[in-house]
């Protein structure tokens, strides 16, 4: 098996096809992206040094409407990566049914090495080298891995200094300020949780003081840590790069969000070393001396705990052939997208461990981005609470269209149940529109 996402992206498709009702000819067309730009980025850093950056924005269809998709830094970013990252955003928005098709953009870097003035030169010179590929009705770029409401507001000023007046509805996960939603920053985060308490009430199992282990404390990891928390789970380990926290009793999952919040690192809080607690008396000591340390464990130990839910919510391809017959979770949601390689979706399968796919369980984020949309052409806000509910609604509609299709096919997971969904939809979208333009 293949460690490359894109072949794995094409096999989970293959796997799928067998249940799916979709014509040989335009299945064969969803096995590829419309188009991948590849752009140079120059930048002056604050260092002085003139450093050359590399950038992708794939568009991999767009039967079904705009293509829609965050934007990643990270130092391992491909072009196969971007491609794949482009095909699932594709299969989500169609299972989760929104009217939009499916993109991802990627800039090789390490962002942790960069000042805030070097991340803000690198995204005016990457929405200045893909600006003639996106726009409110054709392409609507969003946060990913490494990106947040900061670098959409200068993505969205970019955009709009060249069209000559502001266009907020270019990329949403804004700053409210600058038009964004409510509730856009923990939406992934939140459709993670509601899809575990889904996924418990369907197999009739208790989620209060189930026990849950997250890999990523970021964006999606935390909110859906604190909302899994607030339902009265058991979040017993999560990790950042540094390795993981486990405590078998449960975390404070509010004093870590603290400690992160604050810029803080998962080895130092276990250190002691609170970001958010000031130094008090000068000596070094952040707190009266006492801590109930959780252990340390590395990413890979997290993965193998025995926990109700695993959770992964850092990079792809993460449960591999190599560890997965060591995993000893009962049920699965992916909060990442891709962490797990077709080869061991096999055994989980094998080993009835029930696995809500990426494309639903992480689709929070894309959902209430089109929320964002919407109410940018409206020229008008919704509260919190709307956006809450509509959130909850359309993402425990995609849930149960993904059980009611598992059970009445029979078919031997809930991956390849949502997959034959978002197929299906697709291809019909490419049948009505016509193969040849
Ligand atoms: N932000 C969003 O709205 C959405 C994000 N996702 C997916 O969720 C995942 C996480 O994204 P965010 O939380 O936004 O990113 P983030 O950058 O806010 O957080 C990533 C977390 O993963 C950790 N991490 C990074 N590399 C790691 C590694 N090799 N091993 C273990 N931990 C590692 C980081 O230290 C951090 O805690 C990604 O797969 C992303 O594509 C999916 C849907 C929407
Ligand atoms: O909010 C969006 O438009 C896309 C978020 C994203 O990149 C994802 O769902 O993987």
């Amino acid at each position: 098996m293949t460690d490359d996402p894109f072949e794995n992206m094409l096999a989970q498709m293959d796997r799928a096809k067998e249940y799916a009702d979709v014509d040989d000819g335009v299945f064969e067309r969803l096995k590829h992206p419309e188009r991948t730009l590849k752009v140079t980025l120059p930048v002056e850093l604050d260092s002085g040094e003139v450093k050359v950056f590399e950038g992708y924005r794939c568009q991999f269809d767009s039967a079904r409407g705009p293509f829609k998709g965050g934007v990643r830094y990270h130092p391992s970013v491909t072009q196969r990566e971007v491609e794949a990252l482009a095909g699932w955003m594709t299969w989500k928005t169609a299972l989760v049914d929104l009217p939009y098709g499916g993109a991802k953009g990627g800039v090789i870097c390490e962002p942790k090495d960069l000042t805030q003035n070097d991340l803000e030169s690198l995204t005016r010179r990457y929405t200045e080298g893909i600006r003639r590929m996106i726009g409110p009705e054709t392409d609507v770029p969003a946060p990913d891995m490494n990106t947040n409401s900061q670098t959409m507001a200068w993505m969205m000023d970019t955009y709009s200094m060249y069209e000559g007046h502001s266009v907020p509805q270019v990329v949403t996960g804004k700053p409210l300020e600058i038009g964004g939603t409510p509730g856009r920053v923990e939406a992934t985060g939140r459709g993670v949780s509601i899809v575990t308490e889904r996924l418990f009430e369907y197999l009739d199992r208790d989620l209060s003081g189930a026990s849950v282990a997250i890999q990523g404390f970021g964006n999606v990891g935390s909110n859906a840590a604190k909302l899994l928390d607030e339902a009265g789970a058991r979040i017993v380990a999560t990790s950042d790069v540094t390795g993981a926290a486990y405590d078998p009793e449960g975390l404070d999952v509010s004093a870590l969000d603290a400690h992160v919040t604050a810029g803080g690192l998962i080895d130092e809080y276990v250190a002691g070393d609170r970001r958010d607690v000031p130094i008090a008396d000068g000596d070094g000591d952040r707190g009266d001396g006492w801590w109930d340390a959780p252990e340390m464990i590395s990413n890979e130990e997290l993965l193998t705990l025995d926990v109700d839910v695993l959770i992964p919510a850092a990079v792809e391809g993460v449960i591999t052939a190599d560890n997965v017959r060591e995993l000893r979770a009962s049920a699965i949601v992916e909060a990442a997208n891709g962490p797990t390689t077709v080869a061991a979706d096999e055994v989980l399968t094998e080993r009835d461990v029930q696995v809500v796919p990426d494309i639903l369980a992480n689709a929070g984020g894309v959902i209430v981005s089109y929320l964002e949309w919407v109410q940018n052409a409206q020229e008008f806000s919704w509260p919190l609470e709307t956006v809450n509910a509509e959130l909850e609604r359309r993402i425990g509609r995609a849930f149960d269209q993904t059980i009611e299709q598992y059970d009445a096919k029979d078919l031997p997971d809930l991956r390849t149940a949502a997959y034959t969904l978002a197929l299906e939809r697709t291809a019909s979208a490419h049948e009505y529109r016509g193969l040849f333009p």
